[in-house]
């Protein structure tokens, strides 16, 4: 595959900085080094140039590196121009380089569109390199790192494989079977390895709740009575753990949501305690809301006055919970023991630690095994159950022809292909490379 553009973009982040990295790729970067740098480098090496516009005015002096296709991220001829990182510097070179007839500003995506369509990446890949460049905590990078290496679409390869070897054995099975060539117990043994295929396939679907959290984060609810310390807590959790993630958002559901890294994991801590807290219907109101949003958590800290317990009724959930006691500095030492999993005070900071530990072990628990293959993207997860559908009918049709029952199989295999990127239009390819940054 070819393009007839070049593209560029600053591909490094804000200015100023230190150093900015212009990215070009496609057909005329060879002329546009001659141009700009007056040489091409040798192939890998970075070399210290002048960067000339046309008239001869330098406009920097920079690392020039140049990368010949095949053998560049995009596929195409890539260079690289490492400049000092000044606005009007990149804004020089950038100018100076769309000047140039056939090239022109990259599109959000549009390298890693290019490493897409030339085969140097399959899309799961290209979806984890977004990943991988929006990851804020040690469990997102991790996470993207091993499918940004192909740790998803060597899963997905290995299954086709299978696939597409069921499949030559039923063929052969059509076309020799008055030959008798295929013994029926080899034809058995198709079919409980496409059965088995199934259940490993539906099992990797139900990772997808671990994925989810990894991207969205563990989410944990305070609900409890009126007065029983919500709002102490939050604000204590949220002050204690220096690497917050984002601000307070989410105030428009009378919501105070925050985003905290806790052992690398993102966790969300919602506080219910805006939803007013007042006497009466209102008050019956108030905690309905807490509860809907209570039910889709990953779990509950239910609160308590140790002082004066008012028992909260979480109602049915099946959602994990923890409950807390609250104010225990204000308990004599006496009447400490409880029933509750866990006593706190904001006040003497008694309990804190060690619930946020808890929430930590809770969040690890719910990712399940690091460094498991994950489908990361609900249009993965949409394609699995596609696929997953066709192998159970294909499965379960044993007394339809065999040619229909191959047929269904290639439909499961089509269905897996499009993870990888196969047959997709240029409209879905469109949406998918959208979301990436600028210069990516
Ligand atoms: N300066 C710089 N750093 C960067 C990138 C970049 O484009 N420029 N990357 C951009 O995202 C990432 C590295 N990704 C890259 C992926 C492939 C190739 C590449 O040249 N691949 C060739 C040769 C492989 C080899 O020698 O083993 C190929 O695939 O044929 C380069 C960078 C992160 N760091």
């Amino acid at each position: 595959m070819s393009f007839a553009d070049s593209i560029i973009a600053l591909s490094s982040g804000r200015l100023p900085a230190g150093v900015a990295v212009v990215r070009l790729s496609g057909p005329h970067v060879r002329f546009v080094l001659e141009t700009i740098a007056g040489a091409v480098p040798e192939p890998r090496q970075a070399v210290y140039r002048a960067l000339r516009r046309r008239d001869g005015e330098v406009l920097d002096k920079g690392l020039v590196l140049f990368f010949p296709g095949p053998h560049s991220f995009t596929g195409e001829d890539v260079a690289e121009l490492q400049v000092h990182g000044g606005r009007a510097v990149v804004s020089a070179v950038l100018d100076e380089l769309t000047s140039i007839p056939g090239v022109r500003a990259a599109e959000p995506g549009e390298f890693t569109k290019r490493a897409f369509l030339n085969g140097k990446l399959d899309l799961t890949e290209t979806e984890a390199l977004a990943d991988l460049v929006n990851a804020e905590t040690e469990a997102q990078r991790r996470f993207a790192v091993l499918n940004a290496s192909g740790a998803q679409a060597d899963l997905y390869a290995g299954w086709r494989q299978r696939l597409v070897e069921a499949r030559a054995m039923i063929e052969a099975d059509i076309d020799f079977s008055d030959e008798e060539d295929v013994p029926a117990s080899v034809a058995e043994m198709v079919w409980t390895d496409v059965e088995a295929i199934r259940c490993e396939i539906e099992a990797h679907i139900e990772g997808y709740r671990s994925a989810e959290i990894i991207r969205d984060g563990f989410d944990v609810v305070i609900l409890g009575a009126p007065n029983s310390g919500k709002s102490s807590l939050f604000n204590a959790l949220v002050k204690r753990e220096a690497a917050i993630v984002t601000g307070e958002a989410g105030t428009t559901r009378d919501l105070l949501e925050v985003a905290l890294d806790l052992g690398g994991i993102r966790v969300r801590i919602t506080d219910t305690a805006g939803i007013r807290e007042e006497a009466g219907t209102v008050e019956a109101i108030g905690i309905s809301r807490a509860l809907a949003r209570a039910e889709t958590a990953d779990l509950l800290l239910i609160l308590e006055d140790m002082q004066t317990p008012v028992s909260f009724d979480p109602g049915q959930s099946v959602v994990p919970r923890l409950s807390i006691g609250t104010k225990v500095d204000l308990i004599a030492d006496a009447d400490r023991s409880s029933s509750y999993d866990l006593v706190i005070s904001v006040e003497d900071d008694t309990g804190i630690q060690a619930l946020l530990g808890e929430i930590g072990r809770r969040a690890e628990l719910a990712i399940g095994t690091m460094g498991e293959v994950l489908p990361s993207r609900l249009r993965h997860v949409d394609l699995l159950r596609e696929t997953v559908s066709h192998l159970a009918e294909a499965v379960a049709a044993g007394n339809l022809p065999l040619e229909l029952r191959s047929e269904m199989l290639r439909l499961a295999t089509r269905s897996l292909g499009r993870i990888a990127g196969d047959v997709e239009t240029e409209h879905l390819l469109d949406v998918i490379f959208s979301q990436f940054c600028i210069g990516k």
